[in-house]
């Protein structure tokens, strides 16, 4: 490393001290923190997106400033890789390391010793770029102008700060970047927007909806999503969406709003209540990379909801894609079609309802289960040629490989040849349609937002007839603070514990007393407790599961 780098990355360095007396990690979804404690954070993680798009021949990579759920006085931060994905796990203890560095030497050196290790071309070599997105908190800003410190400690690497973005947005244009396309918001829109338009023109006429069912209520959990959408919105024929919550107002970003809030809670958002029984309602997180649906049913008192989570979700999107491609293989008269079989797979996490992966199963899907984090998933989902991952809490998204949508492409273009008009073209022409409508480089509120109002209105179907599609298993999910959560360690996609020794047996005895039982334990990779769920044929079945398995947890680890 040249002298002028060095003393470079010594005087920045100098000017953001790490926080006394804390480890950061880079967790589940990046580093998550008061935001008092982040500066130091946010400058490191600078370097490293740096460091990352110099190393990458895609020369692109993206920093996001965000704590999405989390309470307002959180913040954190997360890297969008070249792919548009998540950082790749083997940066992670990289991170991790710089994050924790007590001195600038000890920084330098770490960033010295990685850069040979990873054959990085420092020195302006190569030009990179990094992109720069905060959400609505109020200490985005500063944390912002942190993360420009680090980036510019790289010689040869600029910072282009993008504003206030979605957290989807952001890998958006970073994807959108690194393949050469128009990365601009008003691009992002204009895709959602033409494709969604796309998608509905493609509604066979007998399946329109009446005008009242085209009304969709959204919480915008006082956040950036709620801003986006109000935009967004303006843009869309054929869909009346009503933003509530939408971070104009009053209103706290996530309190008593938001996907994290419905979804855990089961109650309606701030905002909502008995003059929305009967209405499709949706409720956006913090960054808005998760959705949930729900209704206001009128028999239940009107805090009480009808859920329709990211399990739904995924079985509505899984049903759609799975007709197109039936109709795709059917032959036309003398034209026998294609003999390639795409592979279809959806991406599951322990936390699905079980009921959600019966219905999966007798759809004749194959599913796979990962640990919890859409890190995870999307990597298993990326290993088909139509790959569906959502986690319950309603962050997915669907992935379409390059080879596929080749393919897909060749076939419209023989199929609009040779049968214009014949619902092969048409099946083909809505795939195409789906996989620019929903975003390619993570899960995505407003994309996801725009495909579930999409296959509806296409089906004819009200939320009630979707909700219906199979009855969730009643599940409970408690939190346990332990004195060591790394001292439990799972296996089998976190289904099982292998320590500490004795508890799985332990968790086995309490499930098999109920009927459907099932109960699993882990370690938070965002909070510092142990999750506990729970699902059995009642509710009051699942509560008592969960609680027992909760003693279970305090007994064998200790209260924290
Ligand atoms: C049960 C649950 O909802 N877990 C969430 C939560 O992770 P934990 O590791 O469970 O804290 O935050 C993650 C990041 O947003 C999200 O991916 C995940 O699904
Ligand atoms: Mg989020």
């Amino acid at each position: 490393m040249k002298e002028e780098q060095r003393s470079l990355l010594l005087s920045s360095s100098s000017c953001f001290s790490p926080p006394q007396g804390v480890r950061l990690s880079y967790g589940t979804a990046g580093f998550r923190a008061d935001a008092t404690l982040l500066q130091s954070t946010v400058y490191r993680i600078g370097i490293l997106a740096a460091l990352r798009a110099l190393k990458m021949e895609s020369s692109v990579t993206g920093i996001m400033i965000t704590a999405s759920h989390n309470k307002v006085t959180d913040n954190g931060v997360k890297v969008a890789d070249p792919s548009g994905g998540m950082l790749s796990q083997d940066w992670e203890p990289f991170a991790d390391a710089l994050a924790n560095a007590p001195t600038p030497q000890h920084l330098l050196q770490l960033i010295t010793e990685f850069v040979k290790k990873e054959k990085i071309p420092l020195e302006g070599v190569r030009p990179a770029t990094v992109l720069l997105g905060r959400d609505t908190r109020p200490s985005g800003e500063s944390l912002l102008e942190a993360a420009k410190q680090g980036i510019s400690s790289i010689l040869g690497v600029a910072a282009v700060d993008m504003g206030i973005v979605t957290t989807p947005q952001l890998h958006w244009m970073v994807l959108a970047r690194n393949k050469g396309l128009k990365a601009h918001e008003l691009d992002y829109f204009e895709q959602l927007s033409s494709s969604f338009r796309c998608l509905i023109d493609l509604i066979p006429s007998e399946g329109r909806m009446s005008e009242r069912d085209l009304k969709l209520v959204v919480d915008g959990a006082n956040g950036v999503g709620g801003e986006k959408l109000e935009v967004l919105k303006t843009m869309l024929d054929n869909l009346f969406i009503e933003v509530r919550n939408s971070g104009k107002d009053e209103g706290v970003l996530n309190e008593g709003v938001g996907a994290d809030f419905v979804q855990k809670e089961k109650v309606v958002p701030h905002g909502f209540g008995s003059q929305d029984i009967g209405l499709r309602c949706a409720s956006l997180d913090g960054d808005a990379d998760r959705l949930v649906y729900f209704c206001v049913p009128p028999s239940k008192g009107c805090s009480n909801i009808e859920l329709v989570d990211g399990d739904k979700m995924l079985s509505l999107f899984a049903i759609f894609v799975k007709e197109q491609l039936h109709t795709l293989s059917k032959e036309i008269g003398e034209n026998t079609g294609s003999n390639y079989q795409p592979r279809l797979g959806v991406v599951q996490t322990a936390y699905a309802n079980g009921a959600s992966t019966n219905f999966l199963k007798k759809l004749q899907l194959e599913v796979i289960f990962t640990p919890t984090g859409v890190k995870y998933l999307h990597e298993k989902a990326a290993e088909f040629d139509i790959g569906i991952y959502f986690e319950a809490n309603g962050h997915g998204t669907i992935l379409f490989s390059e080879s596929f949508l080749c393919w897909l492409e060749a076939r419209h273009e023989e199929l609009s040849s040779a049968s214009k008009g014949s619902e092969q073209e048409t099946a083909a022409l809505r795939l195409l349609a789906v996989s620019k409508l929903i975003n390619q480089a993570v899960g995505d509120a407003l994309s996801g937002l725009l495909l579930v109002e999409a296959i509806l209105q296409h089906m004819g179907w009200s939320i009630h007839t979707w909700s219906e599609l199979y009855q969730d298993l009643p599940s409970r999910q408690l939190k346990v603070k332990v004195v060591d959560r790394t001292a439990v360690v799972t296996a089998n996609a976190e289904r099982i514990v292998v320590r500490p020794p004795g508890i799985q047996e332990a968790i086995n005895t309490e499930t098999a007393k109920y009927p459907q039982g099932r109960s699993f334990i882990r370690p938070s990779g965002t909070e510092d407790v142990i999750r506990v769920y729970a699902e059995a044929s009642t509710q009051e079945a699942a509560d008592s599961l969960a609680n027992s398995v909760a003693i279970l947890v305090d007994k064998f680890l200790g209260s924290g």
